[in-house]
């Protein structure tokens, strides 16, 4: 007797394949399919809550103030909203997330909770039942955002994110992200940056924005518009295959204390690359390497003291790996995400096309010997 369809039964009968060819791509096609589907959607929804943002909060008057409030109201109300779903759909897995909900809470905190109550309730509304949303009014926020104080390590899986990489860019109005991605057993499974202002397609510019990245382990990275509706197609994205470092282009942070643009300018000089650095927030530089606009990420860096956050790496890194890159710090060691909520083991971050990328580390390494 026939027993229960099932995935690989399925697709046996769809594309008349043996069973054992199903099997195999059925799991292949299935790994993560759940997390992935989740988490595009999370990063999709925070993405919506860090525009309205920008659109709602910010002026003229707040950026020559250099008022950093909307950035912490989108930064609340983005890592609510993507915990809010997460443990929606998986209720046992920890989250490290970089806020907390400490600025919130109390008489001192009334102002800005009720401010990224009301963002998160107007931006997800269709998305909540109204339980939901009445439980968001009171104190489930601060729960939710409080969802992210997981403290990482080894085992198991959790997730990491970033509700708003970038936050300068994203006061600017320039490049920002949301991070979000899965660790198991100390390694990155999944990954997706959103990244609202990036052009979909860097030969046009001016063209339309908003581009969502998503990578598998061992299913390759692909590009959406951001905000497409899930018919929308994903496109396979590949790093450079530009071989010669003289025709490279790297890019860098933005902030000069995040990263030595002086080192990084010693660097690009050694590989003999002319063209200027792309200076950008967040990890949309991950993204630019990962689809080729730019072959090398360079993040030296400018403090002894200061340790990489994990939020800050895990999705940029499985992105550019399944691309078809490599990432790795200063010293060609790969980063390290079993620790905890930083990459202690590490120093710096390099990422490049994998054709140079054994180059690149020589000159980095070759720079800091002159250097000392
Ligand atoms: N001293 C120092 N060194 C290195 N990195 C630091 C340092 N201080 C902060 N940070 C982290 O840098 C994150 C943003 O850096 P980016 O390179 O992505 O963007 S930027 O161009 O520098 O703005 C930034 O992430 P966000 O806070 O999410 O914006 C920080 O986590
Ligand atoms: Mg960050």
């Amino acid at each position: 007797a026939r027993g229960p369809a099932t995935p690989a039964t399925t697709l046996r009968s769809l594309y008349k394949l043996p069973l054992t060819t199903a099997r195999k791509i059925s799991t292949h096609v299935a790994y993560l399919a759940k997390e992935r589907a989740v988490a595009i959607e999370a990063v999709e929804r925070a993405s919506q809550v860090c525009q309205a943002v920008f659109q709602r909060l910010i002026t003229a008057e707040t950026l020559t103030k250099k008022d950093k409030s909307p950035v912490t109201v989108a930064d609340f109300g983005a890592q609510a909203v993507v915990n809010h779903i997460l443990e929606r759909y998986f209720p046992d897995d920890p989250v490290v997330g970089e806020e907390d909900s400490k600025d919130l809470q109390g008489e001192e905190g009334r102002v800005l909770r009720e401010k990224v109550t009301e963002l998160v309730n107007a931006t997800t509304g269709d998305a909540m039942s109204s339980d939901e949303a009445s439980c968001f009014a009171r104190s489930c926020i601060l729960r939710a955002i409080d969802r992210g104080q997981y403290a990482g390590g080894p085992r198991g899986r959790h997730w990491t994110l970033d509700p708003i990489d970038g936050t300068k860019g994203f006061l600017r109005g320039e490049q920002f992200a949301v991070c979000l991605a899965l660790i198991i057993d100390g390694q990155v499974h999944l990954g997706v940056v959103g990244c609202p202002n990036l052009p979909y397609d860097m030969s046009k510019p001016d063209g339309e924005r908003g581009v969502l990245m998503v990578a598998v382990k061992g299913q390759g990275a692909f590009q959406r518009k951001l905000s497409a509706d899930s018919s929308e197609q994903e496109t396979p994205v590949h790093v450079s295959g530009v071989q010669n470092t003289s025709d490279a282009v790297f890019c860098e942070s933005v902030e000069a204390q995040h990263s030595d643009h002086s080192t990084n300018a010693n660097i690009a000089r050694l590989l003999g690359i002319t063209k200027p650095s792309v200076r950008m927030d967040s990890q949309c530089k991950y993204a630019s390497v990962a689809r080729g606009d730019a072959e090398i990420y360079l993040r030296l860096p400018v403090s002894e003291t200061y340790v990489e956050k994990i939020w800050d790496h895990a999705s940029g890194n499985i992105i550019i790996h399944e691309a078809g890159g490599r990432v790795s710090d200063i010293n060609g060691k790969p980063l390290d995400f079993s620790i905890g909520r930083t990459l202690s083991a590490n120093k710096g971050v390099v990422a490049a096309s994998a054709k140079i990328f054994d180059e690149v580390i020589g000159a980095v390494q070759a720079t800091l010997a002159k250097d000392n």
